[in-house]
């Protein structure tokens, strides 16, 4: 069968609108367990951005389930679905010269190997938050590991359904003994690094 659609090139490239903002673009991917600090850090990462004058967005998992992945739950195939979703609007953001923040539980490493082959190797960094499911448990922030343990809610990852580490994260995060100030610090440097941070 012909194609009856094509990939249109324009002219104003990523890097141009690097250029043009002072600050290179990408994704950080934030992945672990519901509660494990994933919104709270990327919120505090973005902050710090904020001040240093560089353009972001925070993508988060539960705020897209409310619009972009309404009509999406927690199987497998709903996950990857609301995934590659949120994982095409983090590519046209960065396309745009944004620096853009996702946390999102993300649970398997093919979905996650999934993201970085949409996105590109290039604009692309795992964070893993790596708070065990026991801390994750304590912390209960939203209720939902103490409805899961009653049976009330099920596919709860970490309970009943399966949540996978990274294997070789850019950066792994430990919210247990590093004080959120420690764990901004340690993803400034990885920006840095990364040559994502303004010059001046
Ligand atoms: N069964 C189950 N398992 C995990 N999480 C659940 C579940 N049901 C609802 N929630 C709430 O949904 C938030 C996770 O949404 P995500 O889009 O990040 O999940 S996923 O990446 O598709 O696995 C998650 O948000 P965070 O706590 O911020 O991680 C929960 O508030
Ligand atoms: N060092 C830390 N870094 C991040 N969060 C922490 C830390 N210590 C305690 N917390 C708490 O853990 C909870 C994490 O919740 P949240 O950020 O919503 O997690 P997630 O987005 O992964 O579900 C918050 O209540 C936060 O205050």
């Amino acid at each position: 069968m012909t194609a009856l659609v094509f990939w249109q090139q324009h002219k104003i490239t990523q890097k141009q609108r690097n250029l043009l903002n002072g600050h290179g673009s990408g994704v950080v991917w934030f992945t672990g367990l519901s509660g494990s600090g994933k919104s709270t850090l990327a919120g505090a990462l973005e902050e710090a951005l904020y001040q240093r004058q560089v353009r972001t967005y925070l993508l988060d998992g539960d705020n897209l389930r409310h619009g972009l992945c309404v009509d999406l739950g927690f199987s497998e195939k709903d996950r990857t679905e609301s995934l590659r979703r949120a994982g095409e609007v983090a590519s046209l953001m960065s396309e745009s010269g944004l620096l853009v923040l996702a946390a999102f539980v993300s649970p398997l490493r093919s979905q996650r190997e999934q993201l970085k082959e949409q996105i590109g190797k290039e604009n692309f960094l795992e964070i893993h938050v790596a708070t065990s499911l026991e801390e994750c448990e304590r912390r209960d922030v939203k209720g939902l590991y103490a409805r899961a343990r009653s049976g009330e809610l099920t596919g709860m990852t970490g309970i009943s359904a399966p949540y996978e580490s990274p294997v070789q994260a850019d950066l792994r995060l430990h919210t247990e003994s590093d004080s959120m100030e420690k764990s901004v610090a340690a993803l400034l440097q990885l920006l840095e690094e990364k040559g994502w941070l303004p010059v001046w």
